[in-house]
């Protein structure tokens, strides 16, 4: 006899057990009275059998189906991670990435319009430099820093800013069509919506963050007519809406072609260091294309286009893994960054499968724009080494993608790398001795901080470039997927 047994039967005579008294037949019991009594308790047990049954069936059927996948996109404002989001849909839910064309038309439009008020600006401050009596003694909004000497600005080209100063209204437009309900908000901290301004007081140029994705789409879905919809054509589009924005772009045109081939506005903005081209939402090399009357937005314009994301959006996909047929609950989490927002993003860290961190490493020679006094590259290491050292996140898989190589490269050709990474001393300007030097930096962070041994996971990444992401991506979602069936012990 076991222990326990025998300890039970020193407490006490099962007859004083007071669940066995409630259960004994009663005393005088008739024959009929039994009968009722056993069948009653049949029937309990029946019902106690069913209970345990459907017990047993839902703990099978949550061994079966995995929880969902869920997975946090990180980094630095800008990094790429709503176009890494992008990259996701048109994987996986393409149709619905289509769907939003004439959403994504008018974000392009709005691009176009805030790199031409850029141009414009910069010449106002030049010229307001430049006219007699105005000149340095009189605090300007152009307090510009290592400006080299502006060139005078010509008659023409005064003329031509005045020609495009209707994009104001068609700015104007769009943004009241975004912000209908409070959907989207200017974003405060930043002094610039561009990269590498080198203007201390731009406060005018504040960028348009988008709170919530499903709203600000839906404002533009009064574009989209319904009737013989085909999206791949971009029928849906109603072009013949006079209230359109793309009409007066359309007719700015040329004038916005010649703005961007001007010699003058060309010398302006090398004197100030300004690449436009390197700037998030850049179209000016597609005027042509982008500002024409029947204008569709192609799936690499929608990936260019730049939207900040103001908050988190949830977004959900059914996705399967390689080699195997079960289906995927995939939750991926947007959250619009901001600097030293990791205590933001830690809500969102509970239970995760993954993090995608993205680190753009074009920004090796540009700064903040919430802090002109941070290297962007600095400023990912340090996100970096918070996010791999944290740990609510140390059991947590992260992928790091080195992204806009594509600008990484372009900078090599006139950009010195240990200019700005004094430690890459004497080595080549080139990519790939540079990207691997940042793979290796990244790695061993990764291996000083991490409080258990991960898998590291790192790589070199164009998000803009559908084509080179899409087999990255797939290699991503399959270790993932691969993990989380460990996990749920189902391989
Ligand atoms: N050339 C180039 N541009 C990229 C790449 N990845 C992203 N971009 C562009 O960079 C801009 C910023 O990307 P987003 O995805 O909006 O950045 P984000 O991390 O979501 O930024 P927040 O919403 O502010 O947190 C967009 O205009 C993208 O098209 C890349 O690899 N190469
Ligand atoms: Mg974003």
């Amino acid at each position: 006899m076991s222990r326990f047994l025998r300890r039970r039967s020193t407490i006490g005579n099962e007859d004083d057990d007071p669940l066995t008294k409630a259960l004994a037949p009663p005393d005088h019991e008739t024959p009929a009275e039994r009968e009722a009594r056993l069948a009653a308790l049949a029937e309990a047990q029946k019902r106690s059998d069913a209970i345990d049954e459907e017990i047993n069936r839902q703990r099978l059927e949550n061994k079966k189906a995995p929880k969902p996948v869920r997975v946090l996109l990180l980094g630095q404002s800008e990094s790429g991670k709503s176009t890494t989001l992008k990259n996701f849909q048109l994987m996986n839910s393409p149709k619905a990435f289509r769907n939003e064309r004439a959403s994504w038309r008018a974000v392009v439009q709005l691009n176009v319009v805030r790199s031409v008020r850029l141009i414009l600006d910069t010449i106002n401050d030049a010229h307001a430099q430049n006219s007699p009596g105005s000149v340095s003694s009189r605090p300007t909004t152009a307090t510009v820093e290592n400006m080299g000497p502006l060139p005078v600005i010509p008659p023409e080209l005064l003329k031509l800013r005045m020609r495009l100063l209707p994009l104001q209204q068609v700015e104007e437009s769009l943004l009241r069509k975004m912000t209908p309900a409070g959907s989207a908000e200017f974003e405060a901290t930043h002094l610039s919506p561009v990269t590498n301004l080198p203007y201390r007081n731009r406060g005018k140029f504040k960028e348009i963050a988008i709170n919530s994705t499903a709203q600000w789409k839906g404002a533009f879905g009064r574009l989209i007519a319904t009737a013989r919809a085909s999206i791949e054509s971009g029928q849906d589009i109603d072009f013949d809406d006079p209230n359109d924005p793309g009409v007066i772009l359309h007719a700015c045109s040329e004038d916005i072609i010649q703005l961007w081939n001007d010699p003058t506005v060309k010398k302006l903005l090398k004197a100030q260091r300004l690449r436009l081209e390197d700037m998030a939402g850049f179209f000016l090399d597609s005027i042509e294309r982008v500002t024409a009357l029947r204008y569709v937005p192609t799936d690499d314009d929608i990936l260019k286009a730049r939207l900040k994301t103001l908050g988190v959006s949830e977004h959900r996909f059914d996705l399967k893994a390689a080699g195997n047929m079960l289906s995927h609950d995939w939750r991926v989490y947007d959250v619009g960054g901001a600097r030293s927002l990791v205590s933001a993003w830690a809500p969102y860290f509970d239970d995760l499968d993954a993090i995608i961190f993205l680190a753009p490493i074009s920004g090796f020679d540009e700064v903040l724009l919430e802090d002109r006094t941070v290297n962007k590259l600095e400023d990912s290491i340090l996100l970096w080494k918070h996010v791999v050292s944290n740990p609510l996140l140390k059991d947590t898989q992260i992928v790091l993608f080195l992204n806009k190589i594509d600008l990484f490269k372009a900078k090599l050709e006139t950009i010195r790398f240990a200019d700005y990474v004094v430690s890459y001393g004497q080595r080549p300007n080139e990519y790939e001795p540079a990207s691997n030097y940042l793979r290796k930096k990244f790695a061993l962070l990764y291996k000083q901080h991490s409080k258990t041994q991960r898998i590291f996971y790192c790589h070199l990444t164009s998000m803009t470039d559908s084509s080179s992401t899409r087999h990255i991506l797939v290699n991503v979602k399959d270790m993932v997927i691969r993990q989380n069936l460990a996990i749920s012990n189902l391989v």
